[in-house]
């Protein structure tokens, strides 16, 4: 049975069960596999005819042995891909020779984030179910988590959930696929601030959850939590073995906010998929890139752009990296993210650790004026609307590949239907909402505005859950 540590060290092992009923581990870190599953690249050449959903299984089940049973997790996976408005549930969009764009908003709320949080909300439903248990749900978002979360989880019966998003700094799409979603155990908080202090609330509720009062626990939604993590590897090999892969190696460039996506690039690199190429795309909130390129990590304050679902300053993941980088040393670990959570002083890497860093990943930052740009010149080149975070990547790509005989892949996060403000600078007539979304600008909205405050957000929780 795959176990899972924390990136901290002190805290203790759990399984899969345990890690996906959790948020951050009781020593502040995340929880990653204690090994990680490889496969040969005659095995991944063998599931080249498989559909998503099968494949999706394949990647998934060795990290989930022992909690999830084989032929759940098929019936989950089949339902959840089912479920897709397109059959081939990411397909690939060519651009150019050699350069391609893997659509990943053919989910209900229109961005990646469904991939991995359908299949959450049953597997919640799944171990809760066997458990007895009920849980309390709190996650921040940008944008596309919040309603993807609602989404994944408003059928589930042992669940409440709690949603935070920075009041005015998310499309109005984004906000009314939130807002409009009925049900009694689903609560939006539009903070009076901004997404990482929104995250910051959620990564402290975990530390403390004394004002959960009764029996519940708190449970992630957002990539903290690894099983986000886990579904979203599935496509970089589905991808892959569309085009070639795994005989021909891929490049991808992945547009970057808490580092979540592009982590799952480089697990899938880990489990034996040849990726010459991962690329760091950030918006004008770039301290990754500043990073990488400067070896000065410096949170800067946040801006917000046209790319709302990016403009985060602090990314998540990026520690499930150093932990790697780190040589899995927790303490050391602890140590780093101590100086970098402080965000007071200029933090260094070790110039090894950062030579290592930039053997894997290439970044770039991209302003608003390049992002206008580059939807235009694609839609100009081929008659395709870019969403304006997937034009980051796409931008990113142009930019800094590497090797032109290699498939450059980006990743399409989000449909552009949902960012009115940057198709209409770029000068497109809006598309048209999808069937199913069609009425959502008629929808009765429910939220509460609350300071960023978190001793309020802990009463609001507390009064609604056990009030
Ligand atoms: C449309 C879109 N693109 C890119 C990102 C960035 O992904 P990640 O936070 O996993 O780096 C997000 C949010 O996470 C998003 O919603
Ligand atoms: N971009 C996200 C922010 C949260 O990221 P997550 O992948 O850690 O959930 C959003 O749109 O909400």
């Amino acid at each position: 049975m795959m176990k899972y540590i924390s990136t901290r060290g002190e805290a203790p092992e759990l399984t899969f069960e345990e890690v996906l009923l959790t948020g951050l581990a009781v020593d502040g870190g995340l929880y990653v596999p204690k090994e990680v599953p490889t496969f040969s690249k005659e095995e991944i050449e063998s599931w080249r005819d498989l559909p998503y959903a099968e494949l999706a299984h394949k990647v998934i089940y060795p990290f989930v042995e022992g909690c999830v049973d084989s032929d759940a997790l098929a019936k989950i996976l089949s339902e959840v891909y089912g479920g897709f408005a397109h059959k081939a549930v990411a397909p690939l969009q060519q651009l150019d020779h050699n350069e391609y764009v893997l659509e990943l908003f053919h989910g209900p709320t229109l961005a990646f984030k469904d991939f991995a949080l359908q299949t959450l909300g049953r597997l919640l439903d799944y171990v809760l179910e066997r458990r007895h248990e009920k849980v309390v749900i709190m996650g921040a978002t940008s944008g596309d988590t919040g309603s993807a979360a609602i989404e994944g989880t408003k059928a589930c019966k042992n669940v409440d959930i709690f949603i935070l998003h920075p009041h005015g700094k998310v499309s109005e799409v984004q906000r009314r696929q939130m807002t409009t979603v009925t049900g009694d155990n689903i609560y939006n908080i539009a903070i009076e601030g901004n997404f990482d202090e929104a995250q910051d609330m959620v990564k402290a509720s975990f530390g403390d959850q004394s004002f959960l009062k009764g029996e519940r626990k708190l449970v992630a939604v957002n990539s903290i939590n690894w099983a986000r993590i886990m579904s979203q590897i599935v496509y970089y090999f589905y991808s892959a073995l569309n085009l070639g892969g795994p005989v021909r190696p891929m490049a991808y460039s992945v547009p970057t906010g808490n580092f979540g996506d592009i982590f799952a690039g480089y697990m899938a690199k880990k489990m034996g998929l040849p990726i010459e190429q991962l690329i760091i795309a950030t918006n004008k909130n770039d301290v990754l890139h500043r990073l990488m390129s400067k070896n000065k990590y410096e949170v800067h304050p946040l801006m917000h752009t046209i790319t709302p679902s990016m403009d985060i300053a602090v990314s998540s993941n990026f520690e499930r990296l150093l932990f790697d980088l780190y040589d899995r040393d927790g303490a050391a670990l602890s140590e780093l993210m101590g100086r970098m959570n402080a965000k007071t002083d200029v933090v260094e890497l070790d110039e090894e650790k950062l030579a290592k860093a930039r053997e894997l990943f290439d970044s770039y930052a991209v302003d608003e004026d390049a992002t206008i740009k580059i939807m235009q010149d694609v839609f100009e080149e081929t008659g395709y609307l870019l969403d304006p975070h997937t034009a980051i990547g796409v931008k990113a790509a142009r930019e800094v590949r590497r090797n032109n005989k290699i498939p450059m892949i980006t990743l399409g996060t989000a449909h552009p239907v949902k960012f009115e403000e940057a198709v209409l600078r770029a000068g497109f007539d809006m598309p048209k909402l999808p069937h199913h979304l069609t009425d959502l600008m008629e929808r009765e909205e429910r939220m509460d505005v609350l300071p960023a405050d978190l001793a309020e957000i802990h009463k609001f929780i507390a009064d609604k859950t056990f009030g």
